[in-house]
């Protein structure tokens, strides 16, 4: 069809208005046809489910409960940056399940009804180590995900981070804050990155009518944590039980919020199957000085160890609680577990890892 100029010009003035739809929980075109398997004998008593960085902390945990329903079938698709085989092993040779080596900078072609997308390092100084890497899984990564959903019609959640509201001048967070990033700071790669991510999951969704959910996930901890992962609670863990200073970096009067891994994984699957779009926050509302959270540690752990006070790294936010009122209404989800109830089980798991028997 050809247009001439003045039609072209109404057209595309259509087009964007349709684009920049400025609510963002409405889908301006339905959803695509999912692929034509889906409706095929095999596919009517099966969800088959991709998990990138399901090798990972948080992606091995949603594996577990994902597999635990039979009509689910799992692939995950892990380059094993931070993430090991070892967390899934259970898992290796199941019928339902399959273990793909591949890093999502490069474009998948699998058929699949729902995307977990959770491949990206998460701990600081694994995310720091080859900055533009972390831009290319989040951007790249990202946009191979959201074609992939959109060639077979896939719903896909992307597993954002608390890190888009940066170091908060709103306090708790609540979605509506557009937060407060540096973007040219040693963070900004992961944080500036997400925030991209997030971006391209609305796009898709408004322009190509891909079904999305954003989960912007908040500090969470839990068993098969790296053990020398760099985040706080698997530092503080392992080195009260290796009998280590527990390093908080200054002023420890920085806060944080911790969720155990078991709610956060009933969240996901929760926003997953769930009618909204989000971003909803998934996370624990206790908050906690990192001097507190070492206090506790030696305090559970282990009361002979010295905490001793090291230098921080540039860009720390300084306070971090969630606003869960969205995940309570929307979700029916609120966390259940305590600190002082994870942090035993994590210890557990810890302690079997460093062969360091439990105490007496
Ligand atoms: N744990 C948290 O506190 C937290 C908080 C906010 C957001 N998140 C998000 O949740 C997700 C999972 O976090 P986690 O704590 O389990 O981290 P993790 O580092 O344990 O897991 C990430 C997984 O992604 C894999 N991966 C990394 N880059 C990849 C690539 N290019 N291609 C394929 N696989 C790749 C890693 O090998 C690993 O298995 C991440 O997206 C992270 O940003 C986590
Ligand atoms: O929840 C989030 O959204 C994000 O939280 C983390 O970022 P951060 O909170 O800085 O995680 P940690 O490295 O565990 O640091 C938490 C606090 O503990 C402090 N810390 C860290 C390590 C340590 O040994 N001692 C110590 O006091 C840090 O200075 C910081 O203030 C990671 O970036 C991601 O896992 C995640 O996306």
């Amino acid at each position: 069809m050809i247009f001439s100029p003045t039609e072209f010009k109404t057209k595309l003035i259509a087009m964007a208005k349709e684009a920049s739809n400025g609510d963002n929980h409405a889908a301006t075109k339905p959803p695509p046809t999912p692929s034509p398997l889906r409706n095929s004998k095999f596919f009517q008593s099966n969800l088959r489910i991709l998990v990138t960085g399901g090798a990972g902390f948080i992606g091995s945990h949603l594996v577990d409960k994902l597999m635990e329903n039979e009509k689910n079938e799992v692939i995950v698709a892990d380059n094993y940056f931070t993430g090991s085989k070892d967390n899934l092993k259970k898992w290796i040779g199941h019928p339902r399940f399959e273990l793909i080596r591949h890093d999502v900078t490069e474009p998948l072609l699998v058929e699949v009804d729902q995307i977990y997308h959770l491949a990206c390092p998460a701990s600081p100084i694994f995310y720091k180590y080859n900055p533009v890497k972390t831009i290319k899984t989040n951007v790249i990564g990202t946009l191979n995900m959201l074609g992939l959903a959109k060639r077979v019609g896939a719903r896909i959640l992307l597993t954002s981070t608390s890190e888009v509201y940066g170091d908060p001048l709103v306090h708790p967070q609540e979605e509506s804050y557009w937060g407060n990033v540096n973007p040219i700071g040693v963070r900004s790669c992961y944080d500036e990155g997400k925030r991209v991510a997030e971006t391209l999951m609305f796009d898709y969704h408004r322009q190509h009518g891909i079904e999305i959910r954003i989960a912007r996930i908040f500090n969470t901890y839990g068993p098969r944590m790296n053990i020398d992962d760099g985040r706080v609670v698997s530092n503080f863990i392992a080195q009260a039980i290796r009998g280590e200073p527990l390093t908080v970096q200054a002023p420890g009067t920085q806060t944080r919020s911790f969720c155990y891994v078991s709610d956060m994984v009933d969240g996901l699957i929760r926003l997953m199957q769930g009618e909204n779009t989000g971003p909803i926050n998934i996370g624990n509302p206790g908050e906690f000085t990192m001097t507190e959270l070492a206090e506790t540690v030696k305090e559970l752990i282990n009361p002979d160890v010295e905490i001793s006070m090291v230098e921080n790294t540039p860009d720390d936010p300084r306070q971090r609680k969630p606003n869960i009122t969205k995940a309570k209404e929307l979700l029916g989800w609120e966390p259940k577990i305590k600190l002082r109830d994870g942090l035993p089980l994590m210890e557990e798991d810890f302690r079997t890892r460093l062969g360091v028997p439990p105490k007496k």
